[in-house]
């Protein structure tokens, strides 16, 4: 996707050309040296190798509490022929070796007679004695150059006689946020205002990278005082990061200002989010790389670790930090557009013995997809995405102990999930219930295709007016279990006071309504509802307008973009919204028969027989937990 501004460089690319760019602006290979005692050195990466001062331990000392002895006095011991050593000497562990011994007993086999110490067993020299340099000889090489130092590093640096080391300093990060728009966090925000949650984040990413960070006041969307601020900044920073403005609005300066405070080495890159990025460098003493963040949440974050955090690690001389990774099976079909790195966050679960990743929404300012992600997958610029359950390589943002003990559910969204989610959570921190929502058949299919062990559905079938279960029987085998989760209110979301008076679904061709997208229950029960009352769907104005969830349908509400939508009576609460009742629907758990006795299912079921969790449902408003954990199949 060219556009006249922002242009499409690969990312191994864009990488190299900055490097060149700084180099030919003279921006400092390294950051300077200094030294550090010992105490202080953690977290940063020496600048020199580290070589022992001297031997640790630095005498032979005694391995064990007992005695020592000469090994040549027990010669012949055994349990039939004890020996009794005269000459020894009592020793504790970590004592010298008295001169003239050459090994150590423990106490427990040593018995004490009058005439000595009787030993059941010959022992052999130096049992139990640490010999002088057993860790660490005096002039040995105890670590390079380049390498981040970690607790157990210092503590031998420190054993080797090491008191202080040579070390590149912290490198320093000036984080400038920019817009007119942007307000300082906790303001009172009014219309069109953001907080600048980007500078809170990327100051912490660059302090997590091992840098002190600095944020400046917020800039007005101005190229000379943007400019002034870089120049600013430039002056202490060892890289600027430049929030925002990076694309091709009328307020986006951030090309331009690099370009006269510096130069630009690249402006767009085929990577997504993070696709406008500029990198270049700002002239100074010395000059100064500049990473031009763009300003959508995910594209910051993920900016930081693919442009930045390579950056200040090879200013440090250490190597980047790496992920650890895994493969897994998609539970969805993922497509992505070709020529660019799509950057996609996953939810993950081991599921019948494979890990499945169910991929979470892809928009730059769903800043909760990487806060809900378990991973995250790179769909190469060459590739045009990939089908449901393909293999993919995925880095892990989560330990696989928590992603093994995950409880994967996915179909239609219901809130009381989120509750038992969190309410699992807090009586056990291992525990993870993650919900992703696709919809009740969707969630079904993923079930019939081994990538989730729940579907949540509330799915009728508009010719018998019974739930799932006839959606079961066709898409499923018969190994399969229901258990009823709660029973809820649907009804139309209106706004506040119900203006239009609005009854029931009689009322429906009059108003503006949106409605769910195909294949959910929602939809399914409008669809019953019309069906009864011989209404056709195609006099309904907004019956072709989809929206994914409850919330959005009420979000479209509150908004005033339409009139009515089907959904739960706590989506119209969250928009303090009216509600109009048009059914109680039951919200079933379908799984396979064999995951009853799963050991992982276990706590979901304990909780919902537990009678506080159903107050606390109950409580939510338009639920019911008369049935709530039965049986139903
Ligand atoms: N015509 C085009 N429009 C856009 C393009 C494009 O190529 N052509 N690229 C899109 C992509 S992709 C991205 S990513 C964004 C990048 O936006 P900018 O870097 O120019 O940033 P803004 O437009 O100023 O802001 C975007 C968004 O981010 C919010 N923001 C800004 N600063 C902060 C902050 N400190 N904390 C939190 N949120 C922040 C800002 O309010 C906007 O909502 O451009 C697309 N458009
Ligand atoms: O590429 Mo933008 O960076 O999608 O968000």
């Amino acid at each position: 996707m060219n556009s006249p501004f922002v242009s499409d460089v690969p990312a191994a690319e864009a990488h190299a050309a900055w490097r060149e760019a700084r180099a030919a602006a003279g921006c400092p290979a390294r950051v300077e040296t200094i030294r550090v005692p010992v105490g202080e050195a953690v977290g940063r990466v020496t600048a020199a190798p580290v070589w022992a001062q001297r031997s640790s331990p630095a005498f032979d000392s005694s391995g064990m509490d007992g005695i020592a002895v000469r090994a040549s006095d027990t010669v012949g011991a055994s349990e039939t022929t004890p020996v009794v050593v005269t000459d020894f000497e009592v020793v504790d562990t970590g004592d010298p070796l008295p001169p003239g011994y050459d090994a150590v007993v423990m106490r427990e086999h040593v018995h004490r007679t009058p005439e000595g110490a009787e030993l059941r067993a010959a022992v052999p020299p130096y049992q139990h004695v640490r010999s002088i340099g057993e860790d660490i000889s005096a002039a040995e090489l105890l670590l390079p150059e380049g390498h981040r130092l970690r607790p157990v590093d210092v503590a031998a640096c420190a054993a080797a006689g090491v008191v202080e080391l040579t070390v590149r300093r912290a490198p320093t990060v000036v984080i400038i946020p920019t817009g007119d728009e942007i307000r300082p966090i906790g303001s009172d925000l009014k219309p069109g205002e953001i907080l600048d949650t980007n500078s809170l984040m990327l100051a912490a990413q660059a302090r997590e990278a091992g840098c002190d960070a600095r944020v400046t006041d917020i800039v007005m969307d101005d190229p000379e005082t943007i400019t002034a601020a870089l120049r600013a900044a430039a002056e202490e920073a060892d890289l600027v990061l430049l929030i925002a403005g990076s694309s091709a609005g009328r307020d986006d300066y951030t090309a331009r200002v690099v370009s006269s405070a510096g130069a630009v080495a690249v402006h767009g890159v085929a990577v997504r989010p993070g696709h406008p990025v500029v990198l270049g460098t700002a002239k100074g003493d010395p000059a100064t790389p500049v990473l031009g963040v763009p300003g959508y949440p995910v594209s910051a974050a993920l900016t930081f670790d693919i442009f930045a955090a390579p950056l200040l690690a090879e200013l440090e001389g250490a190597a980047p930090r790496e992920r650890p990774s895994t493969t897994a099976r998609l539970a969805r079909k993922l497509p992505s557009a070709i020529g660019m790195d799509d950057w996609v966050r996953v939810r993950l679960g081991r599921v019948q013995d494979q890990i499945v990743a169910t991929p979470l929404p892809r928009g730059a300012g769903v800043l909760t997809s990487l806060v809900r992600a378990d991973g995250l997958l790179v769909v190469p610029a060459g590739v045009e995405g990939h089908h449901a359950g393909t293999e993919v390589r995925v880095e892990l943002l989560r330990g696989l102990n928590e992603i093994n003990r995950t409880i994967v559910a996915i179909g239609s969204h219901d809130l009381v999930l989120d509750l038992a989610a969190s309410t699992l959570r807090a009586a056990d921190p291992l525990i993870t219930l993650a919900s992703s929502n696709v919809g009740s058949l969707g969630g079904l299919v993923a079930l019939r295709d081994g990538l989730c062990h729940i579907a949540g559905s509330h799915l009728l079938d508009p010719a018998t007016g019974e739930y799932t279960l006839p959606y079961v029987d066709k898409l499923l085998g018969d190994d399969i279990a229901v258990i009823r989760l709660v029973h809820r209110d649907q009804g139309l979301i209106v706004a506040p006071g119900n203006p239009l008076g609005i009854k029931g679904i009689d009322d429906l061709a009059q108003v503006r309504y949106v409605n769910r997208q195909r294949g959910a229950g929602t939809r399914a029960l409008l669809d019953y509802e019309l069906n009864q009352r011989g209404i056709d769907p195609s006099t309904i104005p907004g019956y072709s307008r989809e929206e994914h969830t409850h919330l959005a349908v009420a979000a479209a509400v509150a908004a005033g973009r339409a009139d009515a939508g089907l959904g739960i009576l706590a989506a119209a609460r969250a928009f303090d919204l009216d509600f109009v009742p048009v059914a109680q629907e039951p919200y079933d758990l379908v799984l396979r028969a064999n995951d009853l006795s799963n050991p992982l299912l276990a706590p979901l079921w304990t909780l919902l027989d537990r009678t506080d969790f159903r107050a606390s449902v109950e409580a939510l408003g338009g639920y019911s937990c008369a049935e709530t954990g039965r049986r139903i199949r």
